[in-house]
């Protein structure tokens, strides 16, 4: 059973039955423990066996298994070709060139400025990915992908700032041993390591405080759908960015009153933005640094719309022990991210944002439960999650502040 190299594999039965050992001082326990250790020990071994794997292959289900397989170890070796292949639609603006009707790939190479032969390449590539298909005459067209794209303009500037992570992930050994040095996303997102964010300059903010706003009119529908803004009298949305959050929200409560509270650069764009929108007057910005300065109080609901996930959980304890400060008696703390464990939707939590985080230099993707656990330890109750219609995109989490002791703790 040991394999050539003399290293025991975990379902080696030698290495199953052998006691914990320990290695670089720690404990390394390889055997099976519960009921489900043992069904998986065991349909591990038999998928490691050449000739379970040659005799599965004659069974129909278990080659469809098999082919299944096969198709989703090649999908991870090649994902990285697929994201750039989308990044040059993104670039060349395939889609928008398509949008008037199909064209050769003669005729798009003309438009966006590749060979023919490099463009029939791309729209070979595209056609397989779903974006494009194939027409009469020897054209090409959008697909349903593709259509998706132009109809979500927003996604264009999210998909074209990957750049910088894909860079990053050129050694993903070296970023997950900390050995990579300054990151393009640590610079980009350049709050997750400042040491004063409050300080940092327009030009500092600005990029990413763009592309959240672009991308924050596709969730603000979603969020509100789901969490309408009835009967609220005063709004804060902390971390709000440019206010595009908050300006949704004044136009779905007339009655209300509005605060975004972001960094003091992030806060001046907001209100050049909402006054742009006519809505200088309903929605204030306020500057300021959620860790150090004080929030605006009194709101009967505060949200935190893709904040609490940029952070590790110490920050992310304080934001929303901040929250809770900030709220007026009886009000409500709404939570809105994309979280980890999400169904059908595991590889955007548990891979892409931890990923993506990682490289950023702070915060993960955390599932409703561990949300639900820095709440309780922030001071609040009653924490319920509720679906948006993409929970895939987002999701929310509702609580309400735990009654204190005198002395400001929540009460036990
Ligand atoms: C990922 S963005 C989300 C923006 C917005 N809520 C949205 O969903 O579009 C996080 C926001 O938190 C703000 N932020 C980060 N650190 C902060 C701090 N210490 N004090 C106040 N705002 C901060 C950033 O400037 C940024 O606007």
């Amino acid at each position: 059973m040991t394999p050539p190299d003399g290293r025991s594999g975990p379902l080696d039965p030698a290495t199953a039955a052998a006691p914990p050992a320990v290695t670089a001082g720690v404990a390394v326990d390889r055997r099976p423990h519960t009921l489900r250790d043992h069904l998986l020990a065991a349909r591990d071994w038999l998928w490691r066996r050449p000739w379970f794997t040659r005799s599965a292959t004659q069974l129909p289900v278990a080659r469809w298994i098999a082919r299944r397989r096969a198709r989703q170890m090649f999908d991870l070796v090649a994902g990285f070709v697929y994201s750039q292949v989308l990044l040059a639609v993104v670039r060349l603006r395939v889609c928008e060139t398509l949008a008037a009707g199909p064209l050769t790939p003669a005729a798009l190479g003309a438009e966006v400025g590749l060979s023919e032969d490099a463009a029939r390449r791309l729209l070979d590539a595209t056609t397989a990915l779903g974006l494009t298909d194939r027409r009469s005459r020897g054209r090409f067209g959008l697909d349903e992908l593709g259509s998706a794209l132009l109809n979500t303009p927003a996604v264009v500037p999210l998909i074209d700032h990957h750049s910088l992570l894909y860079a990053d992930l050129a050694d993903p050994v070296a970023l997950l041993r900390g050995e990579s040095g300054e990151t393009a996303m640590a610079r980009y997102w350049a709050y997750a390591r400042s040491a004063r964010p409050a300080a940092m300059a327009d030009e500092s903010v600005a990029p990413y405080s763009e592309l959240m706003a672009a991308s924050q009119a596709m969730l603000a529908d979603d969020i509100l759908a789901a969490f309408p803004p009835r009967g609220v009298r005063h709004w804060l949305d902390v971390g709000g960015g440019e206010g595009v959050f908050a300006a949704a929200v004044a136009r779905r409560a007339p009655e209300a009153r509005v605060t975004v509270f972001d960094l003091p650069a992030v806060a001046g764009r907001a209100r050049d933005r909402l006054a742009a929108a006519g809505l200088g007057a309903r929605v204030e910005a306020v500057g300021g640094d959620f860790l150090t300065d004080s929030l605006p109080t009194g709101a009967d609901v505060v949200s935190l719309v893709r904040v609490i996930h940029d952070h590790d959980d110490a920050v992310a304890l304080a934001i929303l022990q901040a929250a809770r400060r900030a709220l007026a008696p009886g009000g409500c703390l709404l939570l809105a991210e994309p979280m980890a464990g999400t169904g059908g939707a595991e590889p955007i939590g548990g891979a892409y944002f931890g990923f993506y985080l990682l490289a950023m230099g702070s915060g993960r993707a955390r599932t409703p439960e561990e949300l639900r656990a820095l709440l309780a330890r922030a001071g609040f109750q009653d924490a319920r999650l509720r679906d948006t219609r993409q929970p895939l995109v987002t999701r929310l989490i509702v609580a309400r502040p735990a009654p204190q002791d005198a002395d400001g703790t929540a009460a036990s």
